[in-house]
């Protein structure tokens, strides 16, 4: 199973701030999205769930076009905000957060959603007491994880994280990682990482896309793309990476 993205543009107010992104996300790999910091990221991620709409109809899944409504189609593609505290509700305890995205499972029971909710808030490293307290009284890292939580429950086909691991220490960041690892292979969807961290992308990613100034410039492999790179920029974060590595 594939998600397209065809010649997608989009304005923001009178800024053009996406031209022409073209690209693949295949079922069962991890793309990384990475570009420096106001490059566009985001903006595309929310494009490709509804939160954004582009300028035409640009996406499809498995050739047929596919119309994302923020809310409506989670369960085809779910994108982790950056901050955390934007997927949850502040008036909800953790668990109800989780338990809310699979509202639309109506074949489960209320008492199943509980503990399937509290089973992925155990997962993800929550704590029975951490799980009744609303995002408020929680830190950033633990609303993470709330949200990850949250994104998973929905069993969407595709999955976008942006910047997961900003707010996670080194510890947590290696537990939530080999957590992706486990999840992917349980429920097999299409993962697409943004970040603009090559050190902690190239190791989860199968294909890299770099992103400058709302263009695509390079999408490849990830072994092609850290040891041949062909673009100066691209050149630059793989730099980077191997000399840190
Ligand atoms: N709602 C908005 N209205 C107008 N411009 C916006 C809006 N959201 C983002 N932008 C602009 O779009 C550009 C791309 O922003 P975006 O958040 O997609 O970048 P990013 O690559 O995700 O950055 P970062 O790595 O810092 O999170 C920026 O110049 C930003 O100022």
């Amino acid at each position: 199973m594939s998600f397209q993205v065809d010649n997608l543009s989009l304005s923001l107010g009178d800024n053009k701030i996406l031209h022409d992104i073209s690209f693949t996300l295949e079922r069962g790999q991890v793309t990384g999205l990475l570009g420096r910091s106001g490059c566009g990221k985001s903006t595309l991620a929310k494009a490709m769930v509804g939160i954004h709409q582009s300028e035409q109809s640009c996406l499809k899944i498995d050739g047929t076009a596919f119309q994302p409504k923020f809310g409506k189609t989670g369960h085809k593609i779910q994108y982790m905000w950056q901050d955390p505290h934007m997927a949850l509700s502040p008036f909800l305890s953790a668990v109800r957060c989780v338990e809310e995205a699979m509202e639309t499972h109506k074949s489960t029971t209320k008492v199943q959603r509980r503990e399937k909710a509290q089973g992925l808030l155990q997962q993800v490293g929550l704590t029975p007491s951490l799980m009744q307290k609303q995002p408020h009284a929680l830190s950033g890292g633990q609303c993470q994880r709330i949200a990850l939580a949250r994104a998973i429950a929905a069993r969407p086909e595709f999955l976008i994280l942006d910047e997961p691991f900003s707010a996670l220490d080194l510890v947590t960041q290696k537990n939530i990682i080999a957590l992706l690892g486990n999840l992917r292979q349980v429920y097999d969807f299409g993962l697409m990482i943004i970040s603009h961290d090559l050190r902690t992308l190239w190791r989860l990613a199968d294909k890299l896309i770099l992103i400058d100034q709302g263009r695509i410039i390079e999408d490849r492999p990830t072994s092609d793309f850290i040891h041949a790179p062909q673009h100066e920029l691209t050149k630059t974060f793989a730099s980077f990476a191997l000399a840190e590595t």
